[in-house]
This record gives structure tokens, C-alpha cells and sequence, in this order.
């Protein structure tokens, strides 16, 4: 009983998921990057701490961005009319993406920092080699 219930919130929330992506084209692009990402920081082997502060950041923008999806449908489903109210509820969850993606952006470069050094230096010294 308690293990079918399990099962059915389960496949609630892969449902949940499965929306979000099949009909947001921001929640595609970000987990595209997150795969390029997580794909980069294995090849790199960086530290375990770091690894875990990139996966964070991942997955705080894909809850922005699902939770963003979920207030607009409950916003549509309450007023199909132009109204302030659901502006500013969409506009909020809206900027709790942008920040969620900001984040993401400074922990990528933090993480990453060292590595982009050492690529552009690479770039560098090929360029001079003239
Ligand atoms: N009912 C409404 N009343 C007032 N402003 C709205 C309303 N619906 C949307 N808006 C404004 O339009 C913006 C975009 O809303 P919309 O629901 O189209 O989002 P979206 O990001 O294009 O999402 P999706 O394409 O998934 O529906 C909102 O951030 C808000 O400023």
C-alpha cells in the first residue's frame, strides 16, 4: 500500500519533469548545459567540494525554473485576463530564475576559473608561435 503510493508520487513528479521539459525550452537549454557542465568537471577531475557546489547550482536552477513553470500555470488557471496581480507573481518567480541562473554563472566561474586560465593561456602561447 505505502510502497504503491511511493510509486504514484513518483511517477507524479517524473511527469512533472517530463512537462517541464517537453514544453519549456529554457528547462532544455539548462539541462543541455548542465550535461556539458557535469560532463567538462569529470574530464577535469575537480575536487569533490567544488563538484558538489556545481551540482547544486544545476539543480537550483532547474527548481527556479520548474517552480517558475508551475506558478505560471496556476496563474493562467486563476485569471486567462491581463491583471497586475499575476504580472507581479509572474515576474517574481521569472527573476527567481534569473537569480538561480546568476549564481550559477559565478560558481561556474569560480570552479572553472583555473582551468579557463590554463585554456587561454594554451590559446595564447599557439597564437605566438608566429
Ligand atoms: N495574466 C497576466 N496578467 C498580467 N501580465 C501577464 C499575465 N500573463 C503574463 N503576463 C506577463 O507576461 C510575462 C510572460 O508571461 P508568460 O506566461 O507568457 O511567460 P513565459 O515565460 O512566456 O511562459 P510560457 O511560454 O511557459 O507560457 C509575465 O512575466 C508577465 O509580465
Amino acid at each position: 500500500m505505502v510502497k504503491g503510493s511511493f510509486r504514484k508520487s513518483f511517477g507524479y513528479a517524473l511527469a512533472g519533469l517530463a512537462y517541464a521539459l517537453r514544453t519549456q525550452p529554457n528547462m532544455r537549454f539548462h539541462l543541455l548545459a548542465a550535461l556539458v557542465v557535469v560532463v567538462a568537471a569529470l574530464w577535469l577531475r575537480i575536487e569533490g567540494r567544488d563538484f558538489l557546489l556545481v551540482l547544486l547550482a544545476i539543480t537550483l536552477v532547474m527548481m527556479a525554473e520548474m517552480f517558475n513553470t508551475a506558478l505560471e500555470r496556476v496563474v493562467d488557471l486563476c485569471t486567462g485576463r491581463y491583471h497586475p496581480l499575476a504580472k507581479i507573481a509572474k515576474d517574481v518567480a521569472a527573476g527567481a530564475v534569473l537569480l538561480a541562473a546568476l549564481n550559477s554563472l559565478i560558481v561556474g566561474l569560480v570552479v572553472f576559473y583555473p582551468y579557463l586560465l590554463v585554456f587561454i593561456r594554451l590559446l595564447q602561447s599557439l597564437g605566438g608561435d608566429d
